[in-house]
């Protein structure tokens, strides 16, 4: 995937990366910094078109975005309406899906309460708390049953405590959607945490470094699970790679 500039300067963003998601799995992606992990999600939800390579949806080229497709951004303030209530937030994607009013309003409020939001759909985004304004944008995921999920570093912006409770939020919707997900990280505690498998990307242009099943028990307990030792050794192996990869690119700096 390359980007071109009006310029004419050119950007190899992603190299050769062939992976494939299955119907229930929890795929989380990591790599180092600026290695294509968003520029992966944009070709995956059909926001953009890869200059070499497919990506495919249930065997179909993605070429716009997929009927069914949510997407969770790092950016809950961007992607939250100021002037609509949490409700209609929520509701948004079904009204354009053509769902009638009061089926709207009741799949609405049953996302709300799933992720304990239920008694606030009449506020408005702006009188929430970060977290809870993450959570209403999850509901909206949820609410229109996704045939595909993708969340990209979704909760980069929010405090630790609130951040593993989003985390176990993703998990029991993930339980119940049993939707393809594809969770894009920079913590690969987080990445551990969540996975079914961990794809591990190199620097830029990224191709696949490897990927590392995660067999850790479900559900998943914040506390238990990261003492696991295979949690420890799964983490410190992606660590490691990361940090080879980093280093590598340290080294090529040097020797410009
Ligand atoms: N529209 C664009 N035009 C030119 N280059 C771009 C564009 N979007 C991204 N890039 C470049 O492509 C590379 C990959 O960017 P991308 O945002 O996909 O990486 P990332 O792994 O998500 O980054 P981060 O770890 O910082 O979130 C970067 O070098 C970035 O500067």
């Amino acid at each position: 995937m390359t980007y071109r500039s009006r310029g004419g300067e050119t950007v190899d963003a992603i190299g050769d990366i062939d992976f494939r998601v299955d119907a229930r799995e929890l795929l989380c992606i990591v790599g180092p910094s600026g290695c294509g992990k968003t520029s992966l999600l944009k070709v995956l939800s059909g926001l953009m078109r890869p200059t070499e390579g497919t990506a495919r949806f249930a065997g179909e080229p993605i070429v716009g975005p997929p009927d069914g497709l949510a997407l969770v951004f790092q950016e809950y303030s961007r992607s939250l309406l100021p002037w609509m209530s949490v409700v209609r937030n929520v509701a948004l994607p079904l009204r354009a899906g053509g769902v009638g009013r009061n089926e709207r309003r009741a799949a609405a409020e049953a996302a709300l309460d799933a992720v304990d939001l239920a008694g606030f759909g009449d506020r408005y985004p702006w009188e929430l708390s970060g977290g809870m304004q993450q959570r209403v944008a999850i509901a909206r995921a949820v609410a229109c049953r996704p045939r595909l999920l993708l969340m990209d570093e979704p909760f980069a912006s929010v405090d630790a405590q609130t951040r593993a409770d989003l985390e176990d939020l993703v998990l029991r919707v993930h339980a119940e959607l049993e939707v393809p997900t594809v969770f894009v990280t920079h913590d690969i505690d987080e990445a551990v945490y969540l996975a079914d498998r961990v794809l591990v990307l190199s620097r830029r242009p990224s191709v696949t470094r490897t990927t590392v099943p995660i067999n850790l028990d479900r559900p998943r307990d914040q506390v238990e699970t990261r003492h696991d030792p295979e949690f420890v050794e799964a983490r410190t192996a992606i660590v490691q790679m990361i940090r080879a990869e980093q280093g590598s690119r340290a080294r090529g700096i040097a020797k410009d």
